[in-house]
């Protein structure tokens, strides 16, 4: 059997195909920017059919790099940026209208006017997910209501609704499978977490035709074959799951307590709880981190919207830095903040907050404070966020992880991974693959046609680039969380 295995990574700012060798090790790597559209305030789309020419581009692009046709390669494994939701005609394949992207606030005013304790209360016992416009549901509803006919069409069963992991599959098969994962299944609102699979009540409730709705499978299943004119042959489809998870199983993050928290443009946070559905009492999530064999395995979410994008914010609004690599000098420039700190709520506070009307703020700055306290002020925002999940879920009564491990862009800032290890006492590993996401997939699917036998084989790839131990005194990480603490209270609407 062909023994490497091609990625495709679907995220929201880019599209990137990756080939990995069994052991994990990368053979190619090609990647794409996606444009973003905002056609209205707090509304956010992309281009589903440009989505799928990407995919085409740099899965071809990655083959050529690695110089490898596509009768060697053994499988397929799909990850892609969860709750973005695409209608499209089964006839023609074409969207009925843009995809709806996970960051689009356009049905707040639903969600708030369908909001009651209860309501909450009966989701949260279902889904695990709170009544918010980040998940599916909402937006499909949205689609259904606003585009002419097509709620008509989705009852007549002319139409079909996938995440994008479901949008590429039906694509790539020419729309022979129109099929999903649980952990992209489970980010819709429209899924039951104890029966595993749609809840009839839930799809009553947001008034969503159960003819619209892919099949969900385990994260390592059978998702049929790319057509043989796409790539040269067909290829296998073996692995899918949302991106987050796919970076947990990339970590290896296998054992009850295990946690990854992932650093691009926002930041999150997953727990795995084993066979246990631990349910948050403080405004964390509860998800899948995979579905193997019909077993689901459980875990924690919190979601932090804004990380790297404080840094992007640095560069591109206050141009306080040329690059992103270079706030690791400055904030090494200054031993403290000196009571300075800056809340990034820039789209509001995600986990544990969930408070979309407070704004960002930099709080306590005096006539010293220069470029140094405020750059540094914004990376230690990141940690103190991480901290904060981390409260929740010991709030929650799990046990804390021995080491958390770090991935995505700004898990390669030194400075960083020191202060976060500092501020949660507790080690931060960073391995030497951190494009845990991919990797993820290619695991599943690597699982999926056979390449591995099990996940404990695959938890043997796992290995450390470097290990950052805590060190700082208790009196001070305390004194400067409490100040964050603070801070926070000052920034949030209620
Ligand atoms: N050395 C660094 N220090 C701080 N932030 C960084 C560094 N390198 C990258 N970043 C931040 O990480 C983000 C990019 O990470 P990436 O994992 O590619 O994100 P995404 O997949 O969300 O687009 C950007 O927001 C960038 O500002
Ligand atoms: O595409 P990313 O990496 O920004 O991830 C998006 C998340 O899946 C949204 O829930």
């Amino acid at each position: 059997m062909p023994h490497a295995i091609l990625s495709i990574d679907q995220g929201t700012t880019s599209t990137r195909a990756m080939l990995f060798d069994r052991a994990g090790k990368v053979l190619a790597r090609a990647q794409t920017e996606l444009p973003q559209h905002y056609p209205a305030d707090g509304w956010v789309e992309h281009d589903a059919l440009r989505i799928w020419q990407d995919t085409l581009a740099v899965v071809r692009d990655a083959l050529a790099g690695a110089g490898l046709a596509a009768t060697e390669i053994a499988a397929i494994g799909v990850t892609n940026q969860r709750e973005t939701t695409v209608v499209w005609d089964r006839q023609t394949g074409q969207p009925i209208h843009p995809a709806i992207v996970w960051q689009d606030r356009r049905t707040a005013a639903w969600c708030a006017a369908h909001h009651t304790p209860e309501r909450e209360q009966w989701l949260a016992d279902k889904t695990g997910l709170l009544l918010d416009p980040y998940f599916s549901a909402s937006k499909i509803a949205w689609l259904l209501d606003h585009v002419a006919g097509a709620r008509q069409r989705a009852e007549a069963g002319e139409l079909a609704f996938g995440t994008i992991d479901s949008w590429l599959i039906w694509q790539l098969t020419g729309g022979a499978v129109h099929a999903t994962d649980a952990t992209n299944a489970c980010r819709t609102l429209l899924f039951n977490l104890h029966t595993q699979d749609w809840d009839p009540e839930l799809l009553a409730f947001f008034g969503v035709p159960a003819s619209l709705l892919p099949q969900v499978q385990d994260c390592a299943a059978d998702y049929g074959s790319s057509l043989p004119e796409l790539f040269g042959a067909a290829i296998p489809i073996r692995g899918v799951a949302g991106d987050q998870q796919a970076a947990t199983v990339g970590q290896a993050c296998f054992a009850p307590g295990m946690v990854k928290s992932t650093y691009g443009t926002g930041c999150f946070m997953v727990m795995n709880t084993g066979s246990e559905m631990v349910r948050s009492r403080n405004r964390l999530i509860t998800t899948l981190a995979y579905r193997l064999d019909g077993q689901p395995t459980f875990a924690l979410e919190g979601s932090i919207f804004i990380a790297g994008a404080a840094v992007q914010w640095l560069r591109d609004a206050v141009k306080l830095i040329g690059s992103a690599a270079e706030s690791e000098k400055w904030a090494r420039e200054v031993d403290d903040t000196h009571g300075v700190y800056l809340v990034p709520a820039f789209t509001g506070l995600g986990a544990p907050y969930w408070d979309p009307q407070a704004r960002g703020a930099i709080i306590g700055l005096t006539r010293d404070s220069g470029i140094a306290v405020i750059v540094r002020a914004a990376l230690e925002s990141v940690c103190y966020q991480t901290r904060d999940l981390l409260e929740a879920m010991r709030a929650d009564g799990t046990t804390l992880p021995a080491a958390l491990r770090v991935d995505g862009g700004m898990a390669g800032n030194n400075w960083v991974m020191q202060f976060l290890a500092d501020l949660l006492d507790t080690p931060v590993e960073r391995p030497t693959i951190t494009e845990t996401t991919a990797l993820g997939a290619a695991y599943l699917a690597g699982l999926g046609i056979g390449l591995y036998a099990n996940l404990e084989e695959i938890s043997q790839l796992w290995a450390c680039q470097q290990h950052f131990s805590p060190a700082m005194a208790a009196e001070r990480r305390v004194s400067l969380y409490d100040g964050w603490v603070e801070a926070v209270s000052r920034v949030r609407s209620k």
